[in-house]
């Protein structure tokens, strides 16, 4: 059965123009003007969009002594619910597993994905065998590797780990990403605040200050640098992050960053509310931060300095963040947004001028799917591409509630917030899973995206760090050795 969408505007990351969209067997098949297909979507005064990409998600994952609330299930549904067609999720091993044993338990868990998904391998240890099994990874399409520079004692990885892990990525054509905040301190700092009787969530914020984000994320540039390969800063918070992806960048290092949904528009004052639920349910690493740095994460993704939004999604339940009443440290770290993070970033974004519509394709879709290297599988609006595509009314209004939500957790840190602009249609490869509005989708129709490994940009560097790489100075004279 084909299906077409009528009479719309096709929005990709660089184009703007009215064509209909003619798919079939999963994929779109056609662009052009008077398609016509056994299904016809009514498109009028909408965009249609490559579907969005999550680069960031945690499902059912085991986190702080408990498991984030959503599966792939309820997550997948929440992502298409808000036009996100695709999430990567992240498989932790524990330390000394193996990475393909957790790798085996993750794919378990995606029994009932709604949308297609792919994973990024966590190095949380080292060894011979995590050196061996990249390799392993690599070959089954995983091609992004994770590194927590914080939770210390739990995820957390050194230095000299990070080096050979990031050298190891470099041999395999894979890309590094990391968690930047200095472990060591952020530790310190957090006994530091108990002692002195500052207990409440507002002590996880006053623990994990820019500055320790500002040099993890300088650190993690420079081993990158040395070991001649990209770099991917997960969850971008602050100036001092962006500072130095920024210089990095203009120095012509390859390197990423993603600020996510919820830390350009929710800001620290969450974490003075009086109400101790209130400030624990946003805790998350790193923490909200003030408008100036908000301020900074904006004109970076305008700048182009920053690349990407996602949610980092991993959601607890308010009883599971009551586990740190009395001890911030205790409150799992993590706050939710998949369904809103389309919604609030056109309205935060685009309705304000801040950012033109094929920016907002870009950061939330195209620069994804190209930096992941599965451009234009996914990410775009073109012949032979997946049928991941939003059809957009930026008309649409709703007042996001945790009442209305899919996510199954009790509450949204978005709550009250007005949103103009929802998914009319949302298709995952081809299949209806939002329909004018009402979200139909189907457990079990994702798949697992495998990835290829080096893309243009690790090729591109390689390339380069080998024509720059020392050389030994060939002399002729040299003085005999002992004399
Ligand atoms: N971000 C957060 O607080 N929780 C999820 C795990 C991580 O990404 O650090
Ligand atoms: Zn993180
Ligand atoms: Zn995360």
């Amino acid at each position: 059965m084909s299906k077409v969408i009528k009479n719309g505007t096709v929005v990709t990351a660089d184009r703007t123009y009215k064509a209909d969209v003619f798919m079939k067997h999963g994929k779109i098949e056609a662009i052009g003007p008077d398609l016509h297909g056994d299904h016809e979507f009514d498109a009028t005064d909408c965009y249609i969009m490559p579907g969005g990409i999550d680069p960031h998600t945690h499902l059912e994952m085991p986190f702080m002594g408990t498991y984030s609330a959503d599966d792939f299930e309820s997550g997948t549904r929440a992502a298409l619910s808000g036009g996100t067609t695709m999430v990567v999720d992240f498989c932790l091993p524990s330390p000394n597993q193996s990475l393909l044993e957790a790798l085996t338990m993750w794919d378990n868990k995606t029994s009932k994905a709604a949308c297609d998904f792919s994973f990024h391998m966590a190095v949380t240890w080292w060894s011979e065998q995590v050196f061996n099994e990249m390799k392993t990874v690599v070959e089954k399409g995983i091609t992004t590797f994770k590194h927590f520079m914080a939770y210390k004692g739990a995820l957390m990885v050194n230095d000299d780990e990070m080096y050979a892990s990031f050298q190891r990525c470099a041999e395999l054509g894979a890309l590094p990403l990391v968690h930047a905040e200095n472990g060591d301190v952020v530790a310190a700092l957090s006994q530091k605040l108990l002692a002195e009787g500052n207990n409440g969530p507002e002590g996880h914020a006053y623990s994990r200050p820019p500055e320790v984000e500002g040099e993890a994320t300088n650190r993690a540039i420079m081993i990158a640098d040395m070991a001649g390969v990209p770099l991917y800063v997960v969850h971008t918070s602050c100036e001092q992050a962006h500072e130095a992806i920024r210089r990095a960048r203009q120095k012509g290092m390859r390197v990423y960053g993603e600020p996510l949904i919820q830390h350009l528009v929710l800001d620290e004052t969450e974490y003075f509310n009086k109400d101790w639920n209130h400030s624990a349910r946003r805790v998350m690493s790193p923490p909200f931060r003030n408008k100036l740095h908000q301020d900074s994460l904006w004109a970076g993704l305008q700048a182009g300095s920053l690349q990407v939004v996602a949610t980092d999604h991993c959601a607890f339940t308010t009883k599971q963040k009551q586990f740190g009443v009395g001890d911030f440290t205790k409150i799992p770290n993590g706050t939710g947004g998949l369904e809103d993070r389309l919604p609030v970033l056109w309205t935060k974004g685009v309705s304000t001028g801040r950012l033109t519509m094929n920016e907002f394709v870009a950061v939330t879709s195209t620069n994804i799917a190209k930096i992941m290297n599965m451009y234009p599988k996914k990410g775009a609006i073109v012949e032979g591409a997946d049928a991941d595509i939003i059809v957009w009314d930026p008309k649409k209004k709703k007042t996001i509630t945790a009442k209305k939500q899919q996510s199954v957790i009790d509450y949204n840190v978005f709550e009250g917030v007005e949103v103009t602009s929802l998914p009319r249609f949302v298709f995952t490869r081809g299949e209806l899973a939002v329909n004018d509005g009402k979200v139909d989708a189907h457990p079990g129709h994702g798949e697992f995206v495998a990835r290829e490994p080096n893309g243009a940009v690790n090729r591109a560097l390689s390339k380069w760090k080998e024509v720059v790489a020392p050389r030994k100075v060939e002399r002729t004279g040299i003085p005999a050795t002992g004399v």
